[in-house]
Order: C-alpha cells, then structure tokens, then sequence
C-alpha cells in the first residue's frame, strides 16, 4: 500500500504541485482523481469539506493545498535551502495567493465558472496583477544564482507559480513576451525531466 493517498479532482488547478513533488522526490502515492458526479459524496468526508487532501498511512487528513505542498516539500527537500529561503518561499506562495485572489475574475470566467467577459477581464485584471506580481518574481531571480527563485535550487514556490502560469500562458500564450527573465526561468522548470514526464503522463485537462 503506497504511504500518501492524494485526493483532488481530475486537473492540475491547486492540486499538481503536489502531485509534481511526489514526481520529483520518486516517491510512490495513490494519485485519487474524483469525479465531479462523485464530488457531493465525497465532500462530507474531506476534513474542510474541499480539495486537495492528502492522507497519510495512519489515516491522518491535511487539507488545504499550500499547507500540504510546504510539508511534502519539507519531506522531499524543496521547502528552501536555508530557514530564510523557506521564510521567502511561503511568503512568495502567501504572494501568490494574493494573486490567485485577484485574477479570480479572469480565471473563473475562463474555466466557465462566472460569466464575465473574458477579453475585458484580460485587461481589467489579469495585466495589471501580472505587472505587480511578476515584478515581484523577477526581483527574486536577479538575487539568485541556481536560476530558480532562490540560489539554494527549486523549490515549492517555484513549482506553484510555474504551474499557474502553464494555464494562463495555455490560454494568452503572449503572457510573458514582456517578461524575457521570467520566460527563462519559466521554460528552466517547465523542461525539468521529471515534471516533463509528468505531465505528459497526466490526464491534461488543461487546468
Ligand atoms: N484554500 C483552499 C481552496 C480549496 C478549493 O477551493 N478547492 C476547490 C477545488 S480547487 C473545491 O474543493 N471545490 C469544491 C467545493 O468547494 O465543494 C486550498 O488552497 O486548498
């Protein structure tokens, strides 16, 4: 029986920078894609009532997708060299929340979720979210030597942010030709082997 059991629904969303970790460390896990049909049964038994969770072979649930992507990359040695790189990488995953939270109206109305135009929330909020954050993310890759966020090599953060900009560059794929530093970096963790071997071999439901 494999040690971790990973529940999320059958995309990438909040949940594939787990599944990338697992990729990476080699480490076996039951990789558990739950339908939506199937979701309402499920629900009352995930211990915040939302995906992803992880299980462990004791039975113990961790909700909430940073809380459990922090303590596989703990485990598996991508939660930052230092004390200091793995302070800067939460706060840069807290950074991408906020983020997340702000072009909520573009990425919802993309994956059919709220009807808002899309082309207008382009502009109204996706551009202006992405100048502050990537502005962000590129002061980080100046600082560093490995060519990931932080000289000490890739961690979590680096995963996270690559793997949300898999979808926006899917659906704008100009998304970064203003940012040639970050299409860089992009592209380095993006051609890993391993994360390239896994998401060839995932169902790819294009988010
Ligand atoms: N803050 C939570 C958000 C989790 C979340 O929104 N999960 C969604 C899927 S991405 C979900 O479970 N939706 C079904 C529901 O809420 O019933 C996290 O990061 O894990």
């Amino acid at each position: 029986m494999a040690e971790y059991k990973f529940y999320y629904f059958n995309g990438r969303g909040l949940g594939d920078v787990s599944r990338q970790l697992f990729a990476l460390s080699g480490t076996k896990y039951e990789d558990i894609r739950i339908e939506h049909a199937d979701w309402p049964a499920q629900k009352p038994k995930m211990p915040f009532g939302q995906m992803p969770v992880l299980e462990l072979s004791s039975g113990l649930q961790i909700p909430q997708s940073m809380a459990i992507a922090r303590y596989l990359a703990k485990k598996f040695g991508y939660a930052g060299k230092t004390d200091e790189e793995a302070a800067l990488a939460d706060a840069l995953i807290d950074q991408f929340k906020d983020f997340y939270a702000e072009i909520k109206p573009y990425y919802y109305a993309k994956i059919g979720v709220l009807q808002n135009d899309t082309e207008e929330e382009k502009k109204k909020t996706l551009i202006p979210a992405r100048d502050k954050f990537l502005t962000i993310i590129g002061k980080f890759l100046k600082l560093s030597i490995s060519g990931f966020l932080f000289s000490g090599g890739l961690t979590y953060a680096d995963l996270m942010i690559c793997d949300n900009m898999r979808t926006l560059i899917a659906w704008w794929p100009e998304y970064l030709n203003e940012y040639p530093d970050i299409k860089a970096w992009y592209q380095k963790v993006d051609g890993i082997p391993e994360i390239r071997k896994h998401l060839e071999s995932s169902p790819d439901k294009g988010f």
